[in-house]
């Protein structure tokens, strides 16, 4: 048996499309148009090329879009005040602060400051509090996407054993509501679990988000189980040439390949998704900001 690959790239082209239309009826019937704010403190190459295309996807669904990239050194007060004027600024629904901050810069702070209404990363207390007792409010990007493509390949999930790998604040928690509220039995395991392979191989789903390149293997896995990795790692690739890269997720994709029932492949998996829910999350904070119901088919 080989697995079928989960097509998250294509799955976000079309994602973006239905964003695209939601964008034009808010203009035409409300006169809104969706804006969101992207923010990059300090010169990361990767980062940078990343908050381009971010910005670059935003204004192709007809949204509007600015970036604002800091140097490094920035002091902290001035990222904070930068956060005041979007907070406050009426074209701006989303703000989105690139992580991880420059050491002199406190993550937390920076979070406090974001108004939760703008909040697309679903990283302010509020926001988690909300996710977590099922109030309307924007949903961690990487965690809607794993589900939108988990509901895509198995329509009902209810019931399912469900296995998370890894349990940041980022991906592996809000990850666990989400499957909670599809009424999955849900494990997080992290680095202190005991048994890895004896969980993984009750999981119908498996999530995976630890950043440790491979990790997870076929072997481990469930027969037909459902292989989401939300791992991104760069490795070194000398078959490619000297000083080469390439991108691996958290799975050793190959093993699983034969054992797996679907699985999502790295690059074009998670990834694309990932985007194409921060360009969903700022249509819902628009929508709810101006007192209307978001649609229902960019929210959990
Ligand atoms: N406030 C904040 N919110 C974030 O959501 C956030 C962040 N900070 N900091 C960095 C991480 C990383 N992240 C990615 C999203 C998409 C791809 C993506 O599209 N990847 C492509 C490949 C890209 C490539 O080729 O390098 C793919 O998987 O197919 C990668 C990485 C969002 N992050």
């Amino acid at each position: 048996m080989t697995a079928t690959i989960i097509d998250g790239k294509s799955y976000a082209e079309g994602l973006r499309a239905r964003i695209a239309g939601h964008v034009e009826r808010l203009k035409a019937d409300h006169g809104i148009t969706p804006g969101l704010a992207v923010v990059i403190v300090g010169e990361d190459p990767a980062s940078r090329v990343y908050v381009t295309n971010k910005a670059r996807q935003t204004a192709e669904v007809g949204m509007h879009s600015e970036k604002y990239e800091l140097a490094a050194e920035v002091p902290e007060a001035e990222l904070l005040a930068l956060i005041g004027r979007l907070n406050a600024d009426p074209a701006i629904h989303g703000i989105l602060v690139q992580m991880p901050v420059p050491d002199h810069i406190d993550p937390i702070r920076v979070i406090e400051a974001i108004a939760p209404e703008k909040d697309v990363d679903c990283f302010t207390p509020a926001n988690v509090g909300k996710l977590t007792i099922g109030l309307p409010a924007p949903v961690s990007c990487t965690p809607l996407g794993c589900l939108m493509l988990l509901r895509d390949q198995l329509g009902t999930l209810s019931g399912l054993n469900a296995v998370i790998v890894g349990r940041s604040n980022l991906v592996g928690k809000p990850m666990a509501q989400l499957l909670l509220r599809e009424n999955c039995t849900v494990t997080i395991a992290h680095s202190r679990t005991r048994d890895l392979p004896a969980l993984l191989a009750q999981a119908d789903i498996v999530v995976a988000a630890v950043g440790r390149p491979l990790m997870v293997k076929g072997e481990w896995l469930k027969p037909g189980a459902t292989v989401i990795d939300v791992g991104i790692n760069r490795v070194p690739a000398p078959e490619k040439g000297e000083g080469k890269t390439r991108l691996v997720g958290d799975v050793d994709y190959e093993s699983a390949l034969g054992i797996a029932g679907a699985i999502t492949p790295v690059p074009g998996g998670v990834g694309p998704m990932t985007i194409a829910c921060l360009l969903a999350n700022t249509v819902t904070t628009a929508s709810l900001i101006n007192g209307l119901v978001p649609p229902s088919d960019l929210t959990p």
